[in-house]
């Protein structure tokens, strides 16, 4: 399996040889010595006595970059120019740009896409707003919103910091769903200066995704732009991840031959993925889970200062289990890890019931690795693209969010996450469900579609879905 941190990437590196002083034989055994694998080595200049070489090296980690960094430095007449990380290169100036339609080809064209013409669409709007979703790119647009409090399993590194996930889950929604999203990371923690600043820019958008908002500031977040928007609300870290989860269990309780509803389930991270989570599997009929966060499992009748663990202890635990995830995970069934880094032992995982399931989805370092898992896990999944089994929102909330402006849905309702759900482990069929493929890969195409339509039949029923049928649906398509 892959290495962690990272899970393997490659570098270049350039270097000024010195011709008569070293050969490149010495270099590329300084770098095989020091475990480096060299992919390509491309000369960028050559003079009299100097070469230049771009060598790019496969490394499994930034200290193994840093280790071939060093054996270069001691060779003499090598000098090394730059380092540069393929993944640092990608970022360059950002991952996603915004491109026009149509080109604005002389006069004409520009009298129409803007002053004169287009103050007449300008004035339908105004007489009629719900002609946005036609005539402005409000039917197609999500806004990616963060205030970079809970990146990844990063924590609170600040909305400059949370750009990079937000533009990549920006990516993901065009290249998957066709959904133009716009990352939007926003210089405040308030709640109410979120609300408030979600709401006016809503304007321009069909769908709002929050993102990376810690809890329990997210549950209130998310409730009020719900309730005071007309356009479908959803933090992707509680539902999204909730949705994913309970796919691949649907498909890893088959598996291995269990009922999910008779399941020991424990979760640990009782924040805004865990404590959706726990929601999408009491809908689905679980009755014992178990949450554990830093200060241990989550017991009815203590105290708690976050409301949110309010409700949890009323509505978890029944068999009221104390003490720390190490005493809890006796006997369990199901690990759900919505944490941070390391925190299941294999001494844990030793003690749980027959054929374990471990979904440690922790990004980007899972609470246990699976090559430490592996030999006592039944089925092992992480949220990281490098390992199989990849349960991670990306595979719900492109789909979810093709659905709803597909419908010009107002709300996302339980009933529709749960179709959403269903619809992702279907896409496993029975014959391919194995230890290492209980849920689909991200590039299934047959993803997308298969949660859109079950998203919109779950909005028609639910009475959400503003567009009536599915022919309306493919004629606004061809507009
Ligand atoms: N694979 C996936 O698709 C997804 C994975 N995640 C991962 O789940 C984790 C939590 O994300 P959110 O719920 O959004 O964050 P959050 O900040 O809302 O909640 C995290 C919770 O975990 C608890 N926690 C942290 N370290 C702990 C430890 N060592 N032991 C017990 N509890 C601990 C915190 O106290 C907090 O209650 C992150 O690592 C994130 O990357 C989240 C969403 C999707
Ligand atoms: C995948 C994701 O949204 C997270 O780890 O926060
Ligand atoms: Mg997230």
């Amino acid at each position: 399996m892959a290495g962690l941190n990272g899970g393997g990437t490659s570098v270049i590196v350039r270097l000024e040889i010195h011709k008569e002083l070293v050969t490149f034989g010495r270099i590329a055994t300084a770098i095989g010595d020091a475990g480096g694998d060299i992919v390509a080595i491309d000369v960028t200049r050559a003079s009299k006595t100097t070469t230049t070489r771009d060598i790019t090296v496969k490394v499994s980690d930034p200290e193994h970059t840093e280790t071939i960094t060093k054996a270069l430095q001691v060779i003499p007449g090598v000098r090394i120019i730059n380092v540069s990380d393929q993944t640092f290169l990608l970022h360059l100036g950002g991952k996603i740009e915004v491109t026009p339609k149509v080109p604005i080809k002389n006069r004409d064209d520009l009298s129409r896409v803007y002053t004169p013409g287009v103050a007449r669409v300008c004035m339908a709007i105004h007489e009629d707003p719900s002609k946005a979703h036609s005539l402005t790119i409000k039917r197609n647009t999500v806004a990616v919103v963060s205030d970079g409090t809970a990146v990844l399993g990063l924590g609170n590194i600040g909305p400059e910091a949370a750009m990079p996930v937000m533009e990549g889950k920006a990516m993901l929604f065009k290249q998957m769903a066709g959904v133009d999203a716009f990352p939007i990371c926003l210089d405040t923690q308030d709640t109410e200066e979120i609300i408030r600043t979600v709401k006016a820019i809503a304007p321009g958008f069909g769908g709002i995704n929050l993102e990376d908002i810690s809890s329990p500031r997210c549950f209130e977040i998310e409730e009020r732009l719900i309730n005071e928007l007309d356009i479908p609300v959803f933090h992707d870290d509680q539902h999204g991840t909730a949705v994913v989860i309970l796919a691949g269990l649907l498909n890893a309780v088959k598996l291995v031959g269990k009922q999910l509803e008779s399941c020991k389930v424990v979760i640990t991270g009782i924040g805004a993925a865990g404590i959706a989570c726990t929601k999408m599997l009491i809908s689905a009929g679980v009755t014992n889970v178990i949450g554990v966060d830093r200060q241990g499992a989550i017991v009815r009748g203590d105290e708690f200062t976050n409301k949110a663990w309010e409700w949890y202890a009323e509505n978890t635990n029944p068999g009221l289990e104390r003490g720390t995830l190490s005493d809890v995970i006796s006997g369990a069934d199901i690990f759900i890890g919505l944490s941070g880094p390391g925190v299941l032992k294999q001494d844990d995982v030793k003690r749980m019931a027959t054929d374990p399931i471990v979904f440690a989805m922790a990004n980007p370092t899972p609470e246990i690795t699976p090559e430490e898992a592996e030999p006592y896990v039944r089925v092992m999944a992480t949220g990281r693209s490098d390992y199989p089994n990849q349960i991670n929102n990306v595979l719900c909330f492109p789909g979810i969010f093709r659905g709803v402006l597909d419908c010009r849905a107002s709300k996302i309702t339980q009933e529709m996450k749960l179709a959403a759900a269903k619809a992702i482990a279907s896409v496993v069929n029975e014959d391919e469900l194995n230890e290492y493929y209980i849920i689909p890969s991200v590039f299934n195409h047959a993803v997308v579609e298969k949660v859109r339509e079950a998203v919109m039949e779950a909005a028609f029923e639910s009475g959400v879905a503003r567009r009536r049928s599915q022919r309306e649906i493919n004629e606004a398509h061809h507009e």
